[in-house]
């Protein structure tokens, strides 16, 4: 049986004396699209970060594809957005794709940038000029499409959607169900519950430190006795 994409086995972080995670257990299987949830400073970006390797675990395990998060290899089939996300400003959009796309140790490929770009709505033009010029939310679709463009097995998205219009916001989330189809899995943090709810397959709230609920948007809303996931989230946290 192949491993899951990602797994959290009580996972444990303090800043200080103060915990910020407490005893996470939690899997996301490949081809699964997966949403943590929780309130600002829940630490929804703390175990991201612990996942990459960022910040040392003061207890537990996370292991991409079955591979210890810690070895640098374990990262390899994974792309990254983090929730600010900032390029160098003085690259253009294009330099930028093609450096990241260096890293990933793939070749740049005009035809599958254009796919990307025209799948995000990144007007083509926008490439040549340099990322100082772009405003938050071009900066945000270059960000996905240097993700994208990797073709990775596992996609971590920290509030992917953040700054996008709605009509890029249509249009990521159908690329992520795409993705999706093509068995890769995205770990994503959103406080849109109405793009929780419409894209995830499972999704998780995180608070107080601790998991209060993993499982689908509709079991969420069962176990809460719940119409939507609104309030689920709120009966969730108490
Ligand atoms: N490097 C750090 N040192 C000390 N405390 C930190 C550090 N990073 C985060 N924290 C604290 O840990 C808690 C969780 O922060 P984190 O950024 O993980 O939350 P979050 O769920 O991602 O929040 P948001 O939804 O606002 O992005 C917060 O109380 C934050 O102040």
């Amino acid at each position: 049986m192949s491993p899951p994409a990602l797994r959290f086995l009580n996972v444990a972080k303090r800043y200080a004396q103060s915990a910020v995670l407490r005893d996470i257990t939690l899997d996301v299987a490949p081809g699964e699209i997966f949403g943590l949830v929780g309130v600002n400073g829940a630490g929804k970006t703390s175990l991201i970060k612990c996942l990459l390797d960022f910040q040392a675990l003061d207890g537990g395990r996370i292991e991409i594809f079955g591979v210890d998060s810690k070895l640098p290899a374990a990262r390899r089939p994974l792309a990254f957005l983090p929730e600010r996300f900032t390029p160098p400003y003085y690259l253009t959009g294009e330099d930028f794709l093609k450096y990241v796309l260096t890293l990933h140790g793939r070749q740049y490929d005009p035809a599958d940038t254009a796919r990307t770009l025209d799948a995000l709505d990144l007007e083509h033009a926008a490439l040549k000029r340099t990322v100082r010029a772009y405003s938050k939310g071009m900066t945000q679709k270059l960000g996905l499409a240097a993700c994208l463009l990797s073709h990775k097995q596992l996609y971590v998205l920290d509030e992917p959607a953040s700054g996008l219009d709605p009509k890029a916001h249509v249009l990521f989330k159908r690329r992520m169900r795409h993705v999706r189809e093509t068995g890769a899995a995205v770990f994503l943090t959103s406080h849109a519950l109405a793009d929780i709810d419409e894209l995830c397959d499972r999704l998780a709230i995180l608070h107080d430190g601790r998991l209060q609920f993993v499982g689908t948007p509709d079991e969420c809303r069962a176990r809460y006795g719940a119409d939507t996931l609104e309030q689920a989230f709120m009966a969730s946290i108490g």
